[in-house]
């Protein structure tokens, strides 16, 4: 493609005239991955400024240069006055906007997108749609898997996936959005139908100033919804009423509401829910109709995000009929309140809580079924949030018989540190630190007994564990089943 075609979506931008004859192979914004004849776009990140990559882009044969800056180098180089922005611009623009070409949900909030995610896949198979999924666990075409390094990738790989997603007659398509990738413009070029927010609490506090800055990023995706290539299609903001930021979330946004909850009056709702141990059951209220949802899904917490997909599949059309047999039919979610069965006389739950208040929905849900001891295995992550990690101590050691605090992917962090922040503090003398998770989540399943149950939080679906800057292999539900196996015999 021609520069000057691609830099035709850019308001302003600097170069010299000749520079727009120039053809482009393809972008890159790595230096390291630049080939004869691609655009370099230098961003300027949070370890390393791409500006001072130059040079490498430039041997490794870039065609031109797109900076915020001019640079000492004979590439020859277009300014602007935001790479990461035009990035995000060019890069949809170069795939020839594929997110116009099925409609595209987006789901942010502190806890359940993913949860909302696959629900919403599971609606949209329920219709022989084919789907492509983006999100923490992995990302999908159809059936097939590719590994993600964020929950929400950058803009340029975005593109080029929602283009092979397009190549491959995907026909909606179903995006977690972080409030990471709404703060650096990564879903910029993003053409949404539905934003979908499910709740606000307290998370990244090491990235957001404050939660008024946290919340001003969520924001980001209802503000941005309708900046729309594509004047066809309806666009919908699905909002949690429930959650104190509703209001701000539904001011944001100019384009149509649709809210669901269970408390506040809404145009999506559960009436005559029954929380069991096994499942849970509600009248889905909608605009459309009413039906009645039995699912295997178990807590309050998955009746919101039932509720949330639920709006979001109303918002294009989905059929009450197949939003209820999708919910029947999903079993769970890898790594959310997930069973670790083998054989054993106690319950043993693997979930992805990682922050205070998805730790206390999952312990509340626990508590309620509760027979025996609860015990509760956790920890925090290092490099991020400093200020949860008491927060998430309390509150396990305020639901749990017997709390076992160890390390989480402790990164670059001193993993004792982090116990440390956890427990300081503390009166209660319920808890035992173990700094080994093998031997923490072995510790308790060695103690409990029939009827008890063991939440192993923070990790999930998660396949390793990062200490330092190595991971190594680590799965909570692999090493929870050797354990018990070991027990047992
Ligand atoms: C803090 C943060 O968000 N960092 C993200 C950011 O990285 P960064 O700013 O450090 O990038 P950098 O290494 O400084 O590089 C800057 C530029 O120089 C380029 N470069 C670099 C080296 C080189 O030799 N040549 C070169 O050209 C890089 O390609 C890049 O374009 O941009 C990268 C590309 O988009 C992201 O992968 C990276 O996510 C890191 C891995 C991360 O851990 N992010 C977390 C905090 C995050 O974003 N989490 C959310 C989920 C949170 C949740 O839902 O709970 C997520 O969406 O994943
Ligand atoms: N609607 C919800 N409200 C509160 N907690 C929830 C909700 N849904 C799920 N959870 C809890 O949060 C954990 C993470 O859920 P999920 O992975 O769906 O959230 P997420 O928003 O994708 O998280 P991340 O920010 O890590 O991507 C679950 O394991 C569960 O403990
Ligand atoms: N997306 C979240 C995941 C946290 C998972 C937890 N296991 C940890 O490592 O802190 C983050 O990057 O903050
Ligand atoms: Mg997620």
């Amino acid at each position: 493609m021609k520069l000057k075609e691609i830099l035709s979506v850019l308001p302003f931008y600097h170069a010299v005239d000749s520079i727009e004859t120039i053809d482009i192979n393809t972008i890159k914004m790595d230096s390291r991955e630049v080939e004869a004849g691609d655009l370099f776009v230098c961003i300027k990140g949070y370890t390393v400024d791409g500006h001072d990559f130059v040079k490498q882009a430039a041997s490794n044969g870039a065609a031109a240069i797109l900076a915020e800056k001019e640079l000492e180098t004979a590439v020859p180089t277009v300014t602007v006055a935001n790479t990461s922005r035009a990035l995000a611009m060019l890069a949809a623009k170069f795939y020839d906007y594929p997110t116009t070409k099925f409609p595209l949900v987006g789901i942010t909030g502190t806890n359940g997108k993913t949860t909302v995610t696959y629900l919403l896949e599971s609606i949209f198979n329920q219709i022989n749609r084919k789907t492509g999924v983006i999100g923490t666990i992995q990302m999908k075409i159809g059936e097939v898997v590719y590994p993600v390094k964020n929950t929400t990738p950058d803009a340029l790989f975005l593109q080029k996936k929602f283009n092979q997603m397009a190549e491959q007659n995907v026909e909606a398509a179903i995006m977690e959005v972080s409030s990471h990738a709404l703060d650096q413009g990564r879903v910029y070029g993003c053409d949404f139908d539905v934003a979908v927010f499910t709740n606000l609490s307290q998370d990244h506090l090491d990235y957001h100033k404050d939660m008024d800055d946290y919340l001003r990023a969520k924001s980001l995706l209802f503000a941005q919804l309708g900046n729309t290539y594509n004047e066809g299609r309806k666009k919908f903001a699905v909002i949690n009423e429930d959650d104190q930021a509703s209001e701000l979330l539904k001011r944001s946004t100019a384009q149509h509401v649709m809210t669901y909850g269970c408390k506040n009056r809404a145009q999506v709702m559960a009436a005559n829910i029954q929380l069991e141990a096994t499942g849970t059951k509600f009248t889905l209220k909608t605009p459309t109709g009413e039906a009645e949802i039995n699912s295997k899904l178990i807590g309050m917490f998955n009746v919101y995000n039932m509720l949330a997909a639920s709006a979001a599949a109303i918002a294009v059309h989905i059929p009450l009929v197949s939003i209820k047999s999708a919910f029947e039919n999903i079993t769970g979610v890898s790594g959310r309140f997930e069973p670790v069965i083998a054989g054993q006389s106690f319950a043993t739950l693997v979930d992805y809580a990682h922050t205070p208040d998805s730790l206390e929905n999952v312990l509340q849900t626990i508590k309620g079924f509760a027979k025996g001891k609860i015990y509760v295995v956790v920890g925090c992550g290092g490099d991020r949030d400093k200020t949860k990690r008491p927060l998430m101590a309390a509150i396990a050691l305020k639901y749990a018989d017997r709390a076992i605090f160890t390390s989480d992917n402790p990164r670059t962090e001193d993993p004792e540190a982090i116990l440390h922040d956890m427990t300081e503090g503390v009166e209660a003398d319920h808890y035992d630190v173990i700094v080994n998770r093998k031997d923490a989540i072995t510790y308790a399943i060695k103690h409990a007994k029939d009827n008890d149950i063991i939440l192993i939080a923070g990790k999930g679906h998660e396949t390793y564990q990062q200490i330092g800057e190595v991971k190594y292999d680590f799965d909570d539900r692999q090493v929870a089943k050797e354990a018990i196996q070991a027990k047992e015999n």
